[in-house]
């Protein structure tokens, strides 16, 4: 930059101080430079004091009022100096003092600079304080920045007359020199329709007058530009589309000696000049006006005010929420006891409190443990909470528009398909028999294996337990042996979790190009579903070639036979029955072993419930029936340690749950039900206790009395129209496996292994997982059976 910059009004400022008109200029690029006025060949020299030495161009405010009040001054000259490389720096300053009444105009050329937010504020030393706000502003001993010189090489100094302030006829007038047509850019402000291109005939020694405080120029912001060199000129303009029209003949009356030759209509070329002129002037403002020390410290005070207003809003004993990273950093802090932690949060913040993941993640919410507000989400209001996108989009690959994924009527029409057939007396008739068979003839000899090698052999117990209650029955071959299936299952829900906690534009930005992890997924998913499709084929073929499945009794047989018998069209699709068998598989799968992990460690600490439990399965007769004492006994693990931790609905619309909190549309309410397990006030001064009695209906019948609770209270098979179709199953299963493996081995668990911490995920895993003997009991306990051992013999 070779010249001085324009003055450009600065409009908040000037309403603040609405007797003073603010103006800005630029200083040259480095401070002390001289600025040469080219038209009269003389320089301006700056003389910075030595604490603005060496500092880059800044930015100046000239405050200024004159006597009068009037807030055309001196300023004008000085502005008009830059503005019409003709006039005289020496004038234009000296006429500044006089502008402000100071009688002495030798003490012009000797302005104050100070420093007001990192601007320099221009102001008249000379001027008494109490004329000008301005003046108090900048000699405010924290903003003051030093004393500038402007001086002007008094050997170049003009003749006294040219500095008339209110001359309108230019000095040349009587020997016009040739008119230059210049080409001046109009910038639009972002109010403004873009910039306009005015050709002006400007006369070289013409003067323009103080144009800003002309009423129709109200809205014109002083030039933005004058290039002394170049000779050419822009205008900021506010709203140019409404001043356009009245534009030129302003000029025109304003500036006489300007003869606006033409404005031009945009074409659609120029428009282009206009929008890529605009984006440049944006970077050019923001490469001149910002630092990266502006941005730190903007971000800084902004950080500050947000984490405050984070704090002032949520309630007392909730989590920080931090701006920009929200919750994430309390989440690392207790990473490793995290679901501790979300219980002790909850308790302290009354039951709700609001959660925000990191900005552009898109996670935000509440969490709860209200069972009043639990009942809203998953009963009352059920419609404003259905699964939705965030957590669709997330499973998609895996789980297609399975029932574990759908909302709406996809959802409905497998549900209603699931239920009636698994709530179908054929179907509990068979799952019994199944259950039991592969308890017999799998489980067990794969377990008296183990426990023949004695105290040298732990096992994983979840590993096994988990192939005893799973879908694929070669899992429970002798050595458990690697299924390719279930490998490729376990990695496609890891990988279908980990979007969960990836920034969603990570991990699409990673599906799109098919790279690392989503990659994987693809690859795994299509194995699961290429192994559903080969399942749901081959019942296919055995249906047309016999024409019925009647001898098949698994869910899938069921829903095939009874949709081809009760429809015309074939009954469901391949993708529907591929899609309903990967949701059945998922909610199935790791969900009751998880269960019994917990309550074999949970027997272990408390063998007087393990005697209970045994003499319960003993006197159960067939081995099936009731059980209530260990059904209590695993409703009341579950409680402590439920396989699904949590759970979220979305909302659709903005709504307010029944203990007050407003949730906004799209975010999510997540149900805690560990922490609800574990809550005083539902559960009494002993809830972190394990004690199955409870759930009984008293000393006397023993029997089980989990009914009479509220659903909304135990969430652990979620409740309302979404209660977990296989709760019934579940627990079937469950029973089947904890009685087999009682009545016949005594589950030790390692030592080492009392504190067990789970792991974070949607099922509640043990993070190390849990190691145990299986010791055969000395007198085989079938059950029916009614000689009761002590829980240890
Ligand atoms: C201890 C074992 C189990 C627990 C704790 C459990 C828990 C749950 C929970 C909390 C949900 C709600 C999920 C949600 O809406 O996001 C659910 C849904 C479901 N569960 Fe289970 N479950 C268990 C076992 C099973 C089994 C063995 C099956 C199948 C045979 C099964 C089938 C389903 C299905 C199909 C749904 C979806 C229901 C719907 O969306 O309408 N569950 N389960």
């Amino acid at each position: 930059m070779d010249g001085l910059r324009p003055w450009r009004l600065l409009c908040p400022l000037s309403c603040r101080f609405h007797s003073a008109t603010i103006l800005e200029m630029f200083l040259p690029e480095e401070s002390g430079k001289n600025c040469r006025n080219e038209q009269q060949g003389r320089d301006l020299e700056f003389i910075p004091p030595p604490a603005a030495r060496g500092r880059r161009r800044r930015d100046c405010l000239l405050a200024h009022k004159c006597a009068a009040g009037h807030n055309c001054s001196g300023a004008h000259h000085l502005s008009s100096f830059f503005l019409n490389s003709d006039a005289d720096p020496f004038d234009a300053i000296a006429s500044l003092p006089r502008r402000f009444g100071v009688a002495d105009p030798s003490a012009s050329g000797m302005l104050q600079f100070s420093s007001h937010r990192r601007r320099l504020v221009f102001d008249d030393i000379d001027r008494p304080e109490s004329e000008s706000r301005v003046t108090r502003l900048a000699t405010q001993p924290s903003v003051r920045m030093g004393t500038w010189q402007f001086r002007v090489p008094r050997t170049a100094r003009p003749p006294r007359h040219r500095s008339a302030p209110h001359r309108t006829a230019p000095a040349a007038a009587a020997h016009p020199p040739p008119p230059h047509t210049y080409e001046a850019t109009y910038h639009a402000l972002p109010l403004c329709s873009g910039p306009i291109r005015i050709h002006v005939d400007l006369h070289p020694g013409a003067r323009t007058r103080g144009y800003t405080n002309h009423p129709a120029l109200q809205h014109c912001t002083t030039p933005r530009h004058t290039l002394p060199a170049n000779r050419s000129i822009e205008l900021a303009l506010a709203p140019a589309s409404s001043i356009q029209p009245q534009l030129a003949s302003e000029l025109i009356h304003l500036w006489p000696v300007w003869h606006v030759d033409q404005i031009s209509s945009r074409t659609p070329c120029e428009n282009d000049m206009a929008s890529s002129s605009l984006v440049s002037t944006a970077l050019r403002l923001v490469t001149e006006y910002v630092r990266a020390s502006d941005i730190a410290i903007a971000a800084a005070v902004l950080f500050v005010c947000s984490a405050i207003r984070n704090r002032l809003t949520t309630p007392p004993g909730a989590p920080m929420l931090w701006p920009v990273v929200g919750i994430i950093p309390s989440l690392f802090a207790h990473l490793d006891d995290i679901y501790e932690w979300g219980t002790a949060a909850l308790a302290r913040a009354g039951g709700t409190f609001p959660y925000r993941g990191t900005w552009g993640g898109g996670s935000s919410g509440v969490v709860t443990s209200v069972p009043a507000n639990v009942e809203h989400v998953l009963k009352t209001n059920f419609a404003n909470y259905p699964k939705g996108p965030y957590y669709r989009e997330r499973f998609v690959e895996l789980l297609g528009h399975g029932i574990f994924n759908a909302d709406g009527d996809a959802w409905r029409a497998q549900r209603r398909a699931a239920t009636a057939e698994m709530h179908s007396a054929r179907f509990l008739e068979f799952s019994h028999g199944t259950i039991d068979a592969l308890v017999r003839d799998k489980l067990v000899p794969l377990l008296e294996k183990v426990s023949e090698k004695g105290r040298a052999a732990p096992v994983h117990v979840r590993q096994h337990l988990r192939r005893g209650v799973r879908v694929d029955p070669g899992c429970l071959a002798e050595g458990l042996p690697d299924v390719p299936f279930a490998r490729a299952f376990e990695r496609a829900t890891e990988l279908s979790l980990a979007r969960f906690v990836t920034p969603p534009f990570v991990w699409k930005a990673k599906r799109f190009l098919g790279v690392g992890t989503e990659r994987e997924l693809v690859e795994a998913t299509r194995a699961v579903r290429a192994f559903a499709e080969a399942t749901v084929a081959e019942r296919r073929a055995e249906l047309r070639k016999t024409g019925t499945l009647a001898g098949r009794c698994d869910l899938l047989s069921r829903l095939m036979s009874s949709s081809s018998s009760s429809s015309d069209s074939g009954g469901y699709s391949d993708e529907f029955l591929r899609d309903f068998c990967i949701s059945f598989i998922l909610a199935g799968r790791d969900t009751s072993s998880v269960g019994l992990a917990w309550f074999f460690w949970l027997l272990a600490s408390h063998p007087d419930v393990e005697s209970r439990v045994l003499a319960d399965v003993l006197s159960s007769g067939d081995g099936g029936a009731s059980m209530d004492y260990l059904h209590a006994a695993l409703t009341e693990s579950m409680r402590l340690y439920p396989p699904v931790p949590a759970d979220f609905k979305e909302a659709v619309e903005d709504d307010v749950l029944p203990d007050g909190t407003f949730v906004r549309a799209r975010q999510r309410v997540i149900y805690y039900a560990y922490a609800m397990g574990r809550d005083k006030s539902l559960w009494g001064p002993d809830c972190l206790e394990f004690r199955p009695e409870r759930w009984l209906n008293g000393k006397k019948s023993g029997a089980f009395a989990g009914g009479a609770e509220s659903p909304y209270k135990y969430v652990v098979f979620n409740a309302g129209p979404r209660l977990c179709v296989g709760k019934r199953f579940a627990y079937a299963q469950m029973k089947a496996v904890a009685a087999a493996v009682l009545g016949r081995f005594r589950v030790e668990v390692l030592p080492g292994q009392e504190k067990m911490k789970p792991k974070l995920n949607t099922t509640l895993y043990m993070r190390d997982g849990l190691m145990v003997r299986f010791a055969r009991r000395e007198q085989r306990h079938e059950p029916g059976h009614a000689d009761v051992p002590a829980a240890g013999g």
